[in-house]
């Protein structure tokens, strides 16, 4: 499919209350995007781990291969009944080439193929004392390369929650000339409230560019308190839209007249010195 930067973008972030029931989640999945596909999102995002608890615990049990896992044909389908892009959130993926898990996330065009996946490149391994410790990498791997789609709107950059915390993959997508960079994530209620929104507002300046991350809703019963928070953020740092802890969907329309207007009005793309430091988008591997 074309690229052509003049088709117009209406991107849903789907704040999905998750559960323990994989077939619940996948239903509610696609209920809510095909909510917000008769409401005009031709992009729609789901958020991390979906389909499954997040918790080191859960993921073995809900992996599933992105050959014939049921997830995957939900998410194609739903994208191809929506006839929107879809970024799949992620699920927990076992490859059975190597028996691992990865936490990942796959990328729907509007026929319900396959444009993209990503698997999180930087595992969330923290330990804030007295306050909350995780470990991804109990259970799993990292990815080993960063991901750029394309789509009818341009180029988009996609990464998975911690991912975020990482300046170079946002800086790599724009200057390789994506117009937004997506996050499926799941913040929590210690560092939701200190980081979320910092680190989107920081990416999307820096880059002059849209910033998205989608979380679950909360569940307060759950092993995980997710932040929720979904928020979409412009190229100006501004916030767009953004919800509080309950499962919603929020709407914002991704306008790149804007977007180049900004970037022309405070021209960073011409005013860089690379003489003083490297481009890292021309290092990538
Ligand atoms: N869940 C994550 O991957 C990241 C996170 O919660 C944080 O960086 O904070």
């Amino acid at each position: 499919m074309a690229s052509t930067t003049s088709t117009p973008c209406k991107l849903a972030l789907v704040q999905l209350a998750v559960t323990a029931d994989k077939e619940a989640n996948l239903a509610n999945a696609r209920t809510h995007v095909l909510q917000a596909a008769s409401n005009g999102a031709n992009l729609i995002v789901l958020p991390e781990c979906f389909n499954s608890p997040y918790g080191t615990n859960f993921f073995p049990e809900y992996a599933e291969t992105l050959k014939d896992g049921p997830s995957v044909k939900a998410l194609s389908s739903m994208a191809k009944d929506a006839n929107a892009f879809l970024i799949g959130g992620s699920i927990p993926e076992r490859d059975p080439t190597d028996n691992k898990i990865y936490n990942t996330c796959t990328v729907y065009n509007p026929k319900g193929e396959i444009i993209g996946t990503h698997r999180k490149v930087h595992l969330f391994d923290i330990d804030v004392p007295g306050k909350i410790r995780f470990q991804e990498s109990e259970t799993l791997t990292a990815g080993n390369q960063l991901t750029q789609v394309d789509t009818d709107f341009g180029k988009i950059g996609v990464g998975i929650c911690y991912d975020i915390r990482f300046p170079e993959p946002a800086m790599i997508a724009a200057r390789q000339g994506c117009f937004a960079m997506i996050y499926p994530g799941a913040f929590n209620m210690t560092t939701g409230p200190l980081h979320w929104e910092l680190l989107q507002r920081a990416r999307a300046v820096d880059n002059q560019m849209f910033v998205a991350a989608c979380s679950p809703a909360r569940d307060l019963t759950a092993g995980y308190h997710a932040w929720g928070h979904s928020t979409i953020v412009g190229p100006d740092g501004l916030v767009l839209q953004t919800t509080d802890e309950k499962q919603s969907i929020i709407y914002a329309e991704l306008d790149r007249t804007k977007m180049n207007e900004f970037r022309q009005s405070i021209p960073l793309t011409n005013q860089r010195r690379f003489d003083l430091y490297a481009d890292v988008s021309k290092v990538n591997p």
